[in-house]
């Protein structure tokens, strides 16, 4: 905690990825607490002109952007403030670490991997959107957070569910867990539909406003996948304790069967502030002013079981959790390297989950990572393998027309 020039100790916060979905989010419920806090970093891609009004609104003490030609823009954009600035990659790693008592992790993909390892390594509160960075870097994160003290606070709606259903039991009390999943824009489609999918109907979520990448792994259910791996990891259970349910109206977002038969649920509207809000508060409760569920007016909730033969993203996933080792940094990565291939319309839709096949069969041996720069290397071989067998693919993948893609 700072001590103030009022005397009050304030919370220090951070936010790697403020000016992303689950980023404005967050400095929405910051800027009910303003008093209680002091914010120390405010970290965004390239989006410029958002990271220069959230840190001036926040008085945040530095803003850091990726993107280093946008350097000159930003300490324009705040010459008169006396805030600092600073952009790279390196910068936006310092930022993680700079100490401070909540750091939320938002920035998507393994690009959050080592500024939230640097915010772990202080030994305080890391609330975790970012579920590619423990995906990929698993023991070696949960070891990093064990060793500095740290707390890691789940963010991600079904976690989230999850942590809070548990309600601090033991795990020996549990039988299994269960995540919830829209199904997605796909749900209902064929298998010939979805291989003429467009990037634009694959974007249109049918419950949740997020950013383009988890979108599109909603759509492919590659994010059921990263989450069922992000779950064996927080809470300690093997893959065959791990249920999917298919939910279409995103309602019931996790639940907890425990042992003795009771299965307990976390509900709430699909706004990601509720969760992030349990984290910023956590262990009490904060005030939100976020939709309350009519369940009157919902009238029924359906679950039902995923089609894995469908959303092949998601059988691989489970298999890549059986198989251990640096398979789920692999799965990672070759699928953040087809989400992007997919939308910039080089493969079609069903091409995904060919991409990070591809790369899983193309791994020569599956050693168990024990360090960050192990981790980095078989990222790297991931998008290796995704980028050799997207180029050398008969063009275009999956039989999606010319016509379809550029519909
Ligand atoms: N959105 C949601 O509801 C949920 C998201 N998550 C997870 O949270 C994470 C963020 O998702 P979401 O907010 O939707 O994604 P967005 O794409 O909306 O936001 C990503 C954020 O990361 C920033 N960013 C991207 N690359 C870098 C980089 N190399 N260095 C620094 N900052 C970078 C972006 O900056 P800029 O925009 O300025 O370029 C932006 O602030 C993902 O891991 C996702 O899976 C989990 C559950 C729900
Ligand atoms: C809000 C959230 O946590 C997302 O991960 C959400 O779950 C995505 O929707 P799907 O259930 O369709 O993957
Ligand atoms: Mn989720």
């Amino acid at each position: 905690m700072a001590d103030c020039s009022d005397g009050m100790k304030r919370r220090r916060i951070s936010v790697l990825g403020s000016t992303g979905s689950i980023g404005t989010s967050t400095v929405d419920l910051l800027r009910q607490i303003t008093d209680q806090i002091e914010v120390r970093a405010l970290v965004g891609g390239r989006n410029v002109q958002l990271l220069a009004e959230q840190a001036r609104e926040l008085r945040a003490e530095v803003a850091v952007i990726h993107d280093e030609r946008l350097y000159g823009e930003l300490k324009s954009l705040l010459a008169d403030t006396g805030i600092r600035v600073a952009a790279g990659r390196q910068a936006v790693i310092e930022a993680g670490g700079l100490e401070a008592d909540w750091t939320m992790a938002a920035i998507t993909g393994a690009a959050g991997l080592e500024p939230t390892l640097a915010a772990a390594r202080n030994g305080h509160a890391i609330a975790l959107a970012n579920k590619e960075a423990l995906v990929c870097a698993g023991d070696v994160m949960l070891k990093t957070v064990a060793a500095a003290g740290a707390t890691l606070l789940p963010v991600d709606s079904e976690h989230n569910a999850i942590a809070q259903a548990l309600g601090g039991c033991d795990m020996s009390t549990v039988e299994k867990i269960v995540l919830t999943a829209s199904g997605g824009p796909f749900r209902c489609s064929s298998l010939e539909e979805m291989r003429i999918a467009t990037p634009e109907k694959a974007l249109k979520h049918p419950t949740w406003t997020m950013g383009a990448k988890i979108t599109i792994d909603s759509a492919s259910m590659a994010n059921k996948g990263l989450e069922v791996i992000e779950a064996a990891r927080l809470f300690g259970l093997t893959e065959d304790r791990i249920d999917v349910l298919v939910h279409p109206q995103s309602v019931v977002h996790g639940l907890v069967q425990f042992r003795d038969g009771s299965l307990v649920a976390q509900m709430g509207s699909a706004d990601m502030r509720i969760p992030i809000a349990h984290t910023l508060a956590w262990p009490t409760r904060m005030d939100t002013s976020c939709g309350r569920l009519d369940l009157a007016a919902f009238g029924r909730l359906d679950f039902e079981k995923p089609d894995e033969a469908r959303f092949v993203p998601l059988r691989l996933a489970r298999q890549v959790l059986r198989a251990g080792g640096a398979a789920p940094a692999v799965f990672s990565a070759a699928n953040e390297v087809a989400v992007d291939a997919f939308l910039n319309k080089r493969i079609g839709f069903l091409g995904i989950g060919d991409t990070i096949d591809s790369a899983l069969q193309g791994m020569k041996s599956n050693p168990e990572l024990q360090s960050i720069d192990e981790v980095l290397h078989w990222d790297a071989e991931g998008r290796r393998l995704a980028e050799t067998y997207i180029a050398n693919a008969s063009s275009p993948i999956d039989g999606i027309t010319e016509a379809a893609l550029h519909a």
